[in-house]
């Protein structure tokens, strides 16, 4: 089976800078739940903007499902993966549902309505992302945690096979932080949804994801379980950080005790 993303020597960079990220190379199997993580700057964003076809690498090649990513159509790549970020634009005088009805454009021929079995995938979203409740109300009415959620939830309406994430937890205090990841697990567990997650919280990186890739200016540093990620010598070299790691129900967890050697962190050194 082809790999859900494939990313070879991918390459980025502004005018008059060097590349941002260079030399990246990664593969992301089918229904696997993959966070990056990596210093401020260090490329996270870049290479997530790549996958998500919103920057264009200067050279390498990505694929989805086998084929070239530069070569799909919008349509087809929209009906495939999806992209949720930080924060979103747009007009917030807007119901949930109308929202998430926007999701099914993907799948809609020009002249078509949302209605019939469109409907139907609109009522599935909602449900699956706990905002059937609130599905009248105007995203002007909902909180922070419940907006993110309307967003995911027209993320769904895609049906996509693939979710992109960029931090989307960090404005959300701990309890929704955990209600969002929490169902991001459940979409990953039981509709197969593949995950490719920025994160800066490493704990939660480690209780939720079955891979960690970490980077630093621009290149993967380190990856693989988050067992084999936390050590000591991952969080003094990527993050300057000395920390002691500890085990919880077999998951680790890492406890920050100070700056290495007290210099100020270069991220992108
Ligand atoms: N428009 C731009 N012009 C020049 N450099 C840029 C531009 N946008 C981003 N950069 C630089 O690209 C580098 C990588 O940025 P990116 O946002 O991918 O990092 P990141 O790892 O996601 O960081 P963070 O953790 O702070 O979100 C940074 O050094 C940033 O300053």
């Amino acid at each position: 089976m082809n790999p859900a993303i494939a990313a070879d020597q991918l390459k980025y960079g502004y005018e008059r800078s060097a590349p941002i990220v260079n030399g990246f190379n990664l593969k992301v199997a089918a229904g696997e739940w993959l966070g990056i993580v990596g210093p401020n700057g260090s490329g996270k964003s870049t290479v997530l903007r790549m996958l998500a076809r919103l920057a264009t690498p200067q050279s390498g090649k990505i694929e989805l499902e086998g084929r070239d990513l530069a070569s799909m159509d919008n349509k087809s790549v929209a009906r495939t993966m999806t992209m949720l970020a930080q924060t979103q634009e747009g007009a917030l005088d807007i119901t949930v549902r109308d929202l998430v009805r926007r999701g099914r454009n993907p799948h809609l021929k020009w002249y078509e309505e949302c209605r019939g079995p469109h409907e139907e995938v609109v009522d599935w979203a909602l449900q699956v992302t706990s905002m059937t409740r609130l599905q009248h109300r105007s995203l002007l009415e909902l909180s922070g945690g419940e907006r993110q959620r309307s967003w995911l939830a027209m993320c769904m309406a895609q049906t996509p096979r693939v979710l992109l994430l960029d931090e989307p937890t960090t404005y959300l205090d701990i309890a929704h932080q955990l209600e969002l990841m929490e169902l991001i697990r459940s979409l990953n567990q039981d509709q197969g949804i593949t995950v490719v997650m920025v994160l800066h919280d490493l704990n939660q990186a480690a209780r939720f994801c079955d891979r960690i890739v970490a980077m630093k200016s621009g290149a993967i540093v380190r990856q693989g379980t988050p067992g084999e990620v936390f050590r000591v010598e991952f969080f003094r070299e990527v993050f300057g950080i000395e920390a002691k790691v500890y085990y919880d129900d077999g998951v680790p967890v890492y406890l920050p005790s100070g700056i290495v050697n007290k210099q100020p962190h270069e991220a992108t050194a």
